[in-house]
């Protein structure tokens, strides 16, 4: 797996565009049959993807975990972004078409991505935190969503929550995961924006169409820097850090997270006029 260590807020903001990139952006996330993970060093967070083609996937441990098998001491959450499949955990078949997602509890050994149609793959989104209980597996589907409507048409943030695992929802230890969805014509995602100390957080952008592209902003709201994101992007949040974008059209895009709490409200609002 690829490494990314935590960071300092003094340190970041010394950062040229290509450092910045290295420690909190990913790009080339979905490869072709193939399973690919980041470790990072905020709250042990894993983020990844598994886009099975023409084969199916099986999660692999890794020699960064020291563990018998990747969920021995770890949760999963995967939404799917992509057409139908299929994901095996210890024998139990859960069909997730686009935009559905699963939870994977502590202590499964064996889980498998399959395709139904490679001709329309499934491309599957993973999280994964450090577990200590488990919870049953368990899938959703977007009508099991608990629904956040935020933002106005007039300030261009108009955008849905589709929340999955959190609080209310699919049960974790940590882990807290679902996606927004913009609206037409909408292009502001979390603004005005937030921190929250006890999280990380980890937004993977998909659904941009064409050639657009989001410019995210990350840092302390007090200084702040952008980084340019395309489809299948992902960019990790310190607890220290903003963590919102503007699209040149509307996308949608996965929010992750993991630490303290999993409370959605937990978040230090920050004045627009305030960030800098
Ligand atoms: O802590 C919460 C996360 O940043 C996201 O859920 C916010 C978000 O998707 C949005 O406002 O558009
Ligand atoms: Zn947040």
């Amino acid at each position: 797996m690829e490494v990314k260590y935590a960071v300092h807020p003094d340190d970041a903001k010394l950062y040229d565009t290509q450092r910045i990139r290295k420690e909190f952006h990913s790009s080339d996330l979905m490869g072709e049959d193939a399973i690919k993970m980041i470790y990072t060093h905020y709250d042990r967070f894993i983020y990844g993807t598994a886009f099975p083609k023409s084969k199916s996937l099986s999660l692999p441990t890794y020699d960064e975990l020291k563990a018998n098998y990747f969920l021995e001491r770890r949760e999963l959450g995967i939404i799917n972004v992509g057409g139908k499949g299929t994901v095996t955990v210890d024998g139990e078949v859960f069909e997730l078409g686009n935009l559905e997602a699963l939870y994977v509890g502590k202590g499964s050994k064996e889980v498998t991505f399959a395709s139904t149609d490679g001709s329309d793959a499934a491309q599957f989104y993973l999280n994964s935190a450090p577990a200590h209980k488990e919870y049953p597996n368990k899938k959703a589907t977007r009508s099991d969503a608990n629904i956040v409507e935020l933002g106005a048409v007039e300030t261009s943030n108009e955008r849905t929550l589709y929340q999955y695992i959190h609080e209310d929802g699919i049960q974790s230890c940590q882990l807290v995961m679902g996606y927004t969805e913009l609206k037409k014509g909408s292009v502001w995602n979390t603004f005005p924006p937030h921190t929250h100390e006890r999280r990380m957080e980890v937004y993977f952008y998909f659904d941009i169409p064409g050639d657009n592209i989001v410019m995210h902003y990350m840092g302390q709201p007090q200084e702040t820097r952008h980084v340019a994101m395309k489809n299948f992007e992902a960019v990790v949040s310190p607890p220290w850090s903003i963590h919102s974008g503007s699209g040149t059209s509307n996308y949608r895009f996965i929010w992750g997270m993991a630490g303290e709490n999993k409370a959605f409200t937990d978040m230090d609002g920050e004045p627009l006029q305030g960030v800098l």
